[in-house]
């Protein structure tokens, strides 16, 4: 019988939408498993490098094996439709560092983006509890069927009036048993719980025991833009 475990490492993507705490999440894994595995990061962003250079700034990993890919476009498109600038980044790392894990950002995004299975082996999708506790019933590919659902920022549940285990519930609800891990930086038994889901995953892969699943593509939608001129759209 071959062996058909991967010789590669794991390749996590986080992903959600703008500022829940996707970077500082990747921040706070790094600071956990550094000292345990080999990690490497990339980071989408529209038009700038500003979350890779977030997490170059803090020091929680050697600069050089955080890299950015800049979108140009919604985020969403790199990290499902055209994959390919995020694929040779990630390839990249891979050939340089050998990983154990590299940890993939998208963009600040709607409720919808999801990674293609092809880019990712597991996903991680983010809600900020200041959002809301409706949040959570509203659905959507990433919510129920992400991987695991973390929500964040539980520390600020008592001043924003969300009943955190209500939020919980709704979500493990729509997800159908799926892991849902309530996090906040400032509570360690919630950091340590993530970081077993990360580490279990990790083990997982390298037992060739990880399929990657498609959570589903992203609701239909347009891309408001304007234009300065009139001119025909060429046919897509
Ligand atoms: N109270 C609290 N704030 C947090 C926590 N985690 C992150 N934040 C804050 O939330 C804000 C957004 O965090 P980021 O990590 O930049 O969020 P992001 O999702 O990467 O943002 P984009 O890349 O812009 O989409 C920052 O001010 C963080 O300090 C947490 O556990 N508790």
């Amino acid at each position: 019988m071959p062996d058909l475990s991967p010789t590669r490492g794991l390749r996590l993507g986080v992903c959600g939408p703008v500022g829940t705490g996707k970077s500082s999440l990747i921040a706070l894994l790094c600071r956990e498993l550094a000292g345990r595995m080999s990690l490497a990061v990339v980071t989408n962003d529209i038009y700038t490098d500003e979350d890779a250079r977030f997490l170059r700034a803090s020091g929680v990993l050697a600069p050089e094996r955080i890299r950015a890919v800049e979108t140009g476009a919604c985020p969403h498109t790199a990290i499902r439709d055209d994959i390919t600038a995020n694929l040779l980044t990630v390839e990249e790392l891979e050939e340089e560092f050998a990983p154990d894990l590299v940890l993939i950002e998208s963009g600040g995004d709607n409720l919808t983006a999801t990674f293609s299975p092809a880019l990712v082996d597991t996903q991680v999708f983010v809600l900020d509890i200041a959002g809301g506790g409706d949040v959570a019933r509203k659905g959507g590919p990433g919510i129920e069927r992400a991987d695991l659902l973390v929500i964040n920022k539980t520390d600020l549940a008592p001043h924003v009036g969300v009943d955190r285990d209500r939020m919980v519930a709704d979500a493990e609800a729509a997800r159908d048993g799926r892991t849902v891990i309530p996090l906040s930086r400032t509570d360690l038994d919630s950091v340590a719980a993530l970081t077993a889901w990360v580490t279990a995953e990790v083990v997982r892969h390298r037992a060739g025991d990880l399929v990657p699943t498609d959570p589903g593509p992203m609701a239909a939608h347009t891309h408001g833009h304007t234009h300065d001129h009139d001119h025909d759209h060429p046919a897509a």
